[in-house]
């Protein structure tokens, strides 16, 4: 469905935006998306600084995690001062509040997590105690596993400044979303984009979400185009396990779901961020069904001890 007689086309729509250059390319490829299918619509950009693009000193997981990324886009979504909002899926709370909806999710870039490094390759080229920046606990925590030798430490900022800091040589090399950087014509700064059994994704990574106020239909349905079933499917998958193991803490936990063959195949893990402690799980079954697939893996990973791990966490 996308304009129906119940829902002639849009004449004007106002997307909301945090204005760091990746959300503002993100903004922009769905403001050009929806003028190609509705050419006599005005798409306009309204772009605001969200709490957790002025926190940059603190672990966003101090401070309030990812929340703190929407919280203003939803307030313009309230006060009607724009129609939708444009996310990185990694950065929407697990649980949306009330009077919102995500009813598109559109095709996912590259899911995985990238090396980036002036000086090595990879990250078994990278000697013992060289350092690795990164701010996520989830990339941390798989990382000490796997790499108990190299130094892990902090990494905050927009992509620019995350790069920028890696070539004044305050880090080795750092980890970042391969999404982020294809998006932005940074492809040429992966060295490597890691597999997904050395640095398994975080639910959503990837993926674009568009959030309206629950109540306009007519908005879920110009957005229908723009919805990705199999994506849509996976994010939610992914979003379940998420949601059920973490709420809306920040924890080293990743999920990750592909479809294979018409199968919607999930893997999620939780750990401790030194990594001294990590239980994964996976599960294959029916897209159609992706809620369940993932409660039905956080069952898992809880029978392995998840809930252990995340008490520990405090
Ligand atoms: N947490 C910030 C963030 N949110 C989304 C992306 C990348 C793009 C994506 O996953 O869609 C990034 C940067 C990163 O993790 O390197």
């Amino acid at each position: 469905m996308s304009a129906t007689p119940d829902f002639p086309a849009p004449e004007r729509l106002v997307i909301a935006t945090r204005e760091s250059r990746l959300a503002l390319w993100q903004a922009e490829h769905v403001k050009a998306r929806l003028e190609a299918l509705y050419p006599g619509c005005r798409v306009e950009l309204l772009g605001m600084t969200t709490r957790g693009d002025q926190i940059l000193d603190r672990p966003l997981a101090k401070v309030g995690g990812k929340g703190l990324f929407v919280k203003e886009l939803e307030a313009a979504l309230l006060e009607e001062r724009a129609d939708i909002a444009v996310h990185s899926m990694k950065d929407v709370p697990m649980q949306l509040t009330e009077p919102f909806a995500l009813p598109c999710i559109s095709a996912r870039e590259v899911p995985l997590d990238a090396f980036v490094s002036p000086r090595y390759a990879s990250l078994a080229d990278m000697p013992p105690g060289t350092v690795v920046g990164t701010s996520s606990m989830r990339r941390e925590s798989q990382l000490h596993a796997q790499f108990p030798f190299l130094a892990v430490t902090s990494l905050r900022g927009n992509l620019d400044t995350r790069l920028r800091k890696l070539d004044e040589g305050q880090y080795d090399a750092i980890i970042l979303a391969a999404a982020g950087l294809r998006r932005l014509g940074l492809a040429d700064r992966i060295r490597a984009e890691l597999p997904s059994e050395v640095s398994l994704p975080a639910a959503g990574q990837g993926a674009l979400g568009i959030e309206c106020l629950a109540k306009r239909t007519d908005i879920a349905a110009w957005l229908a185009p723009l919805n990705d079933a199999d994506t849509s499917a996976c994010v939610r998958a992914e979003r379940a396990v998420a949601r059920a193991l973490a709420g809306s803490c920040e924890v080293p936990l990743g999920a990750y779901a592909e479809i294979r063959a018409g199968r919607l195949w999930l893997r999620g893990f939780v750990a401790l961020p030194d990594g001294s402690r990590m239980v994964r799980a996976e599960r294959e079954g029916d897209a159609a069904d992706a809620e369940g697939l993932g409660l039905a893996l956080a069952g898992d990973l809880r029978a392995q001890g998840a809930e252990d791990i995340l008490a520990r966490l405090g």
